[in-house]
């Protein structure tokens, strides 16, 4: 609970004497941390400029006396030119911080009375540290410091933390949380509990931005508990939606960066994320929270670099295009039978008895020499420590050797075309050609096995067969896998079959990060249940976040009905109830989500979804609202970035997204009928903030049954157009 007065902003409530003298305190500390950062902004700006012109200066030096300089100077004074830009970087990477410390320098402190001492101390609290440089104070501590976990983790009385010399035991005697914006103090609080709930309110009823937010001011307990472990090798994270998933993770790996300084950089973090509109949203966290920018990929990309030379094949977009268009049992059950655990078993195993059996050792000649049959078998047999292909090709550059000495000794020649031979000679004791063939044989010699690979065509595959032949080609083959990756995160995890985590295991040997919730899954026949994962991954911890803080009680509420989870706690933040608008005709939805959108531009909010549940009828909506006057971008799967403004999407392509306002047109029964179709309504629901309104023209979903006028929800007035 919040004490509860905002003294700097409320000029009419009187302020007591102890308010007004910790008032005057108060700022007096802002203009004296104001102050150190400006002096050290200029001290920072007069070495940028000294770097600039000393490297300006050899640049002129070097061009003028290039002649006369032998190889060595010329090596010197790369070097000095090298070192003036490195420490210009990095003073520019600092200015960057002051920059941001300087716009508002802390946002909480906490005072803790460590046990034996008499009075507390005061810690402020901001994205970065700051220390006096004359009497090496410290001025404000770095969100990630040690005893800034007070803050987070402890309410008014005893606490602790960890320090490097061991745990610190004493009590919190108060906390208190500010508003500061340019240098200007806004507001401040004296919060006695956790996070103060005024400041938290304020923050979520905030309009939402193109880009993804920090939330360093507000973490929850249960929060911080997942941004701190610094001990799993594998974290799985299920959390409802707008629990805070992403933000989370991205602050987890802002901590680690900090935590483990002189260790891993952010070239060794890795982010695997559904698409990238998504990378793109979220691309401004870890610069805010003064990180460099994480490396991204997806599971497209991962299927492009081993496939691209191999075949064609469905990406998951189009998989799920084509699954919302119809259910075709027959590939359903292709489908699920390729999302089991057990399917990852049965192909390790076809894997390895496949290397035990199909290899049948026979002579190789060339230029009429010989390598006998058991020089063949005991090569290979040495070689057992080799995936099968790397093992053929192993016994291949050997046999080379041997034969090309021969050949050369008796004074003859030996060309690539010889070399080529002896591999293809290798290659046909073994019996399939390559990992395609391997994998294809899976099915091929089990008779109920035949009906579960059906090609999409002469030369693509269906995505469902994409990750197993992946894992097939990795388990076959050396590789090259992200060894420089140290914590890869993975969003979105509910989408990815056990096959996926298998490939990721292969080629990502790290610690992870793993994020998802159950309810969210955009393929009902391949999308993997929490204790799925955690059979997957037996070693992880597994952390939950059930409390949602994107969207109002009403809205929150809403989604509920559509898809229910008993653990989910909405947060207490109040605004219009969502509303189901029944329209006469397409074209009299038309004009309702028009007159939606003419409302939200003279709205306060800023941004508003139109969530469609495929990206055509998202592209048919765009088309006739373009026509009508309507500003709009659409977002498919080629967008690369995401707008601000008036946007519209499909559900797929809206995960991860939020609004400020929603609009989920066509809530008709026909079109969202069945589990998935349900997934996508939820989804769609679940990006809204602040409105959220659902138009139809014939029936209503079975979903939304519960918001018929009977069903329990009152009668919605229909909005007024215009
Ligand atoms: N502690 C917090 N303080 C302020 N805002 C928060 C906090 N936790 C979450 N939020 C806000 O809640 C919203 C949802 O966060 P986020 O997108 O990270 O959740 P998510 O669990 O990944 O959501 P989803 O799975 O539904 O896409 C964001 O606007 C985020 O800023």
């Amino acid at each position: 609970m919040t004490v509860g007065f905002v003294w700097a902003t409320d000029p009419e409530t009187a302020l007591t004497d102890v308010q007004s003298r910790d008032e005057e305190q108060e700022r007096r500390y802002l203009a004296e941390a104001v102050r150190l950062l400006t002096t050290e902004l200029e001290r920072l700006n007069a070495s940028i400029d000294k770097s600039v012109s000393t490297v300006d200066e050899h640049k002129r030096y070097m061009w003028d006396n290039l002649r006369d300089m032998d190889f060595a100077e010329k090596a010197n004074f790369r070097e000095s030119v090298n070192l003036s830009v490195t420490l210009g970087e990095h003073a520019m990477r600092t200015r960057k911080r002051i920059e941001r410390l300087l716009e508002s320098p802390y946002f909480a402190r906490v005072d803790f009375r460590r046990h034996a001492e008499r009075d507390a101390g005061a810690h402020y609290i901001g994205v970065h540290s700051l220390s006096d440089p004359e009497s090496q104070e410290i001025v404000i501590h770095d969100w990630r410091a040690p005893v800034a976990g007070l803050y987070y983790d402890f309410e008014a009385g005893e606490a602790h933390f960890e320090a490097p010399e061991g745990t610190v035991r004493g009590a919190i005697t108060g906390k208190r949380q500010y508003k500061i914006s340019g240098g200007h103090l806004e507001y401040m609080f004296d919060s006695s509990l956790s996070i103060g709930d005024d400041v938290l309110q304020r923050e979520l009823s905030r309009s939402a931005d193109d880009k993804m937010r920090n939330i360093v001011a507000t973490i929850q307990r249960e929060q911080n508990a997942v941004i701190r472990n610094e001990t799993a090798q594998v974290l799985i994270l299920q959390g409802v939606a707008g629990s805070g998933k992403t933000s989370i993770a991205l602050h987890r790996v802002a901590f680690l960066l900090y935590r483990f300084k002189d260790t891993l950089s952010s070239d060794n973090v890795m982010i695997l994320s559904p698409n990238k509109v998504f990378g793109d949203y979220i691309a401004n966290v870890l610069p805010e929270l003064g990180e460099e920018q994480i490396a991204e990929i997806d599971f497209d990309k991962i299927a492009g670099r081993f496939l691209a030379k191999v075949t064609g094949y469905e990406t998951f977009s189009e998989q799920v295009v084509d699954l919302l268009d119809r259910v075709d049992e027959a590939a359903a059950e292709r489908m699920r039978y390729k999302a089991m655990p057990e399917f990852v078993t049965r192909l390790d195993e076809w894997i390895s008895s496949r290397t035990r059996e199909g290899f049948t050792p026979a002579e190789i000649e060339q230029k009429r020499h010989r390598l006998s049959v058991d020089w063949v078998a005991d090569t290979f047999a040495e070689l057992r420590d080799l995936p099968i292909f790397t093992r053929l090709d192993g016994v291949a550059g050997r046999a080379v050797h041997l034969l090309k000495q021969q050949v050369t000794d008796r004074g003859a020649k030996w060309t690539a075309a010889d070399t080529g031979s002896v591999r293809k000679q290798v290659r046909a004791m073994f019996a399939d050609k390559d990992a395609f063939a391997l994998y294809k044989a899976f099915y091929a010699a089990h008779p109920d096995r035949r009906r579960l690979f059906k090609p999409l065509g002469r030369k693509k595959i269906e995505y469902a067969d994409v990750f197993p032949l992946v894992y097939t080609m990795i388990k076959t083959a050396r590789q090259e896998s992200y060894r420089h990756i140290r914590h890869l995160l993975v969003d979105e995890m509910q989408d990815y079959a056990p096959i996926q985590y298998a490939v990721v295991r292969e080629l990502f040997s790290c610690k992870m990060t793993i994020l998802g919730d159950r309810n969210q899954s955009v393929n009902p026949f391949s999308s993997s249940s929490l204790s799925t994962i955690r059979s997957i991954f037996p070693e992880a911890d597994c952390l939950e976040l059930c409390k949602s803080y994107r969207s109002t009680t009403e809205i929150t509420d809403f989604a509920q009905r559509i898809s229910r989870n008993d653990k989910l706690v909405p947060i207490e933040r109040h605004g219009r109830p969502p509303q189901v608008i029944a329209c006469a005709n397409q074209q009299d939805q038309e004009a309702q989500i028009l007159a939606l959108v003419r409302q939200h531009s003279h709205s306060d909010h800023r941004s508003l979804g139109i969530i469609c549940k495929t990206v055509a009828q998202a592209k048919t909506l765009h088309h006739a609202l373009s026509q009508a006057g309507a500003e709009l971008a659409l977002l498919d799967y080629d967008s690369t970035a995401f707008a601000g403004g008036i946007v519209i999407t499909s559900a797929h392509i809206a995960k991860g997204l939020e609004f400020d306002t929603v609009i989920v047109p066509q809530v008709d029964e026909e079109n969202y009928a069945n589990e998935m179709d349900k997934s996508m309504l939820y989804i769609a629901c679940t990006r809204a903030m602040h409105e959220l309104h659902l138009t139809h023209t014939g029936p209503v979903s079975r979903f939304l049954e519960f918001a018929k006028p009977d069903g329990g929800l009152s009668a919605i007035p229909r909005q007024p157009r215009g």
